[in-house]
């Protein structure tokens, strides 16, 4: 039976440094979409353990066995688009910054791992559980001019090797046109991407920063900023004017 759900650590985080409530929206496809819209102050885009269909980028079909979600597919793509034409903050986690990149026009790599000079992005089987998700596996390499890098301005941190945790097999191979990739694994893996020209926040991560932002400063100020981003866009949607001058 097909279940419409998200782990309990996106629930933590958006009641936690976001500040907001957290409302899953069905995988229900895009009719949903015109009357939803106009209720979001923010859309974020969980992780999953299910890919988006190869056929939505022209790819070639997945290995057998790779779970799809075509119902998810159907849903956030759409809204994906709708929500940046609508000035709707976007923050984008995993499966869901890949969909971020399909959704726009960008392509994937199925399985990082067997391409030659990449690394294994995938959970590793060495450590235990928790590890994996709190534990750090690679660095990444953060532009200096990048929006990431003017959102974490102030936080003690190396940008040429800032440390994530890695859960996923698939990655942006091409960069949707407006994709504009911020942050880069040793192998070359887009790591982060802002959206360009978007009329709001619009950033993904192929990293979890759900998993440690009681631990992690950047992690947390990654969602303080989309919590913020969310209650301009709520109060500049019910016409607060000093909500607005403040844009
Ligand atoms: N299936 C995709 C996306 C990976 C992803 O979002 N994983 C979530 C894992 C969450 C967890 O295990 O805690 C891929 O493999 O690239």
């Amino acid at each position: 039976m097909p279940n419409h759900a998200a782990s309990d650590h996106y629930i933590r985080v958006v009641m936690g440094p976001v500040g907001g409530i957290p409302v899953l929206i069905p995988a229900a496809g895009e009719g949903i979409i015109e009357e939803l819209l106009p209720r979001l102050d923010g859309l974020l885009l969980t992780g999953s353990r299910s890919n988006v269909q190869p056929a939505l980028y022209q790819g070639p079909p997945h290995l057998e066995g790779t779970p799809e979600d075509a119902e998810r597919d159907s849903t956030t793509l759409p809204l994906t688009r709708a929500a940046l034409a609508a000035g709707v903050p976007l923050l984008a986690i995993c499966r869901g910054f890949q969909e971020m990149n399909v959704a726009l026009g960008g392509t994937l790599d199925q399985r990082i791992q067997d391409l030659p000079g990449r690394m294994d992005h995938s959970t590793p089987s060495d450590q235990i559980l928790p590890k994996v998700r709190t534990g750090k596996a690679h660095g990444v390499r953060v532009d200096p001019g990048s929006q990431l890098a003017r959102l974490w301005s102030g936080l003690d941190y190396d940008p040429a090797a800032v440390p994530v945790n890695s859960l996923h097999n698939q990655g942006v191979c091409r960069p949707a046109p407006r994709l504009r990739p911020e942050a880069w694994a040793p192998d070359g893996t887009v790591e982060a991407a802002r959206v360009d020209n978007a009329r709001g926040f619009a950033v993904g991560v192929q990293w979890h920063p759900e998993y440690d932002w009681q631990t992690d400063a950047l992690s947390r100020r990654l969602f303080e900023t989309f919590g913020d981003a969310a209650r301009r866009h709520a109060a500049a949607r019910m016409e607060l004017p000093q909500a607005v001058a403040a844009e």
